[in-house]
């Protein structure tokens, strides 16, 4: 097998990545292509030695909470036609599932997660990088349903780790990150037009 084109995709938590992964799998899916997802989020270093409050201080905006020494290697592996073991994470408990789950090499790779721009030494092991451009107060109102609903969390929780973290680091590390992309998607995870180009641009890459 040629090696794996690999597509890396991020942006502001809650502004659509996982969605518009979503949209460009089931586009790729449906033509009989197979294609693996990989989410930085697997990538949250495990916290088993912490006590749960303390767990609750980690930065996880911070490009430092991500293990991604272990996601270059995994990439690493694919591009070479290695299977891997994906780590599992939990949002509840903070820190990385028991289980792993083995992972073919295919000839797409969909990766996404926030700090995946934002890591110099992965930029070169991406094809296409795409950063969903969705203003920042949209992401806030998606990310607080999905975390009440999702992972647990209470609405002063949501807003306490607004202000102390995600907001300050998104524009440390991720909103510099864009300039790194390849194209800006705005309008978030529904953006028919921009999933078109890119199933097209990639359709031509893998012919
Ligand atoms: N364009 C959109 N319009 C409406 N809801 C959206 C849109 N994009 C994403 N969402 C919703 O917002 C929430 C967060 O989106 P998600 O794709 O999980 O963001 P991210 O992966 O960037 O954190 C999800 O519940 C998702 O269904
Ligand atoms: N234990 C954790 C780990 C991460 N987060 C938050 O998740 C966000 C990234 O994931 P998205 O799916 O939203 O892109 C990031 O902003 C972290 O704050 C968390 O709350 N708890």
């Amino acid at each position: 097998m040629s090696a794996p084109l690999i597509i890396a995709i991020s942006g502001a938590s809650g502004s659509g990545k996982s969605l518009f992964t979503e949209n460009l799998f089931n586009a790729f899916s449906e033509k009989g292509r197979p294609v693996q997802i990989l989410r930085e989020d697997h990538y949250y270093r495990a916290q088993d030695h912490l006590a749960m409050e303390d767990r609750e201080k980690t930065n996880y905006d911070h490009p430092n909470a991500f293990e991604h020494e272990l996601l270059k290697s995994h990439l690493q592996n694919l591009r070479d036609g290695k299977s891997i073991e994906y780590p599992h994470y939990c949002f509840k408990t903070h820190t990385r599932l028991a289980k792993t789950e083995t992972l073919q090499p295919a000839p797409v790779i969909i990766l996404e997660g926030i700090m995946l721009l934002a890591r110099p030494e992965l930029l070169p092991l991406y094809n296409v990088k795409i950063f969903i451009d969705t203003p920042l107060d949209i992401c806030l109102m998606r990310r607080m349903i999905r975390d009440v609903k999702e992972r647990g969390r209470s609405l002063e929780s949501v807003a306490r780790q607004y202000e102390a973290t995600v907001k300050p680091m998104y524009h440390q590390f991720i909103e510099p990150s864009r300039f790194t992309a390849d194209v800006n998607v705005t309008q978030g995870g529904m953006n028919q037009i921009a999933l078109d180009v890119i199933k097209s641009h990639i359709s031509q890459t893998l012919l």
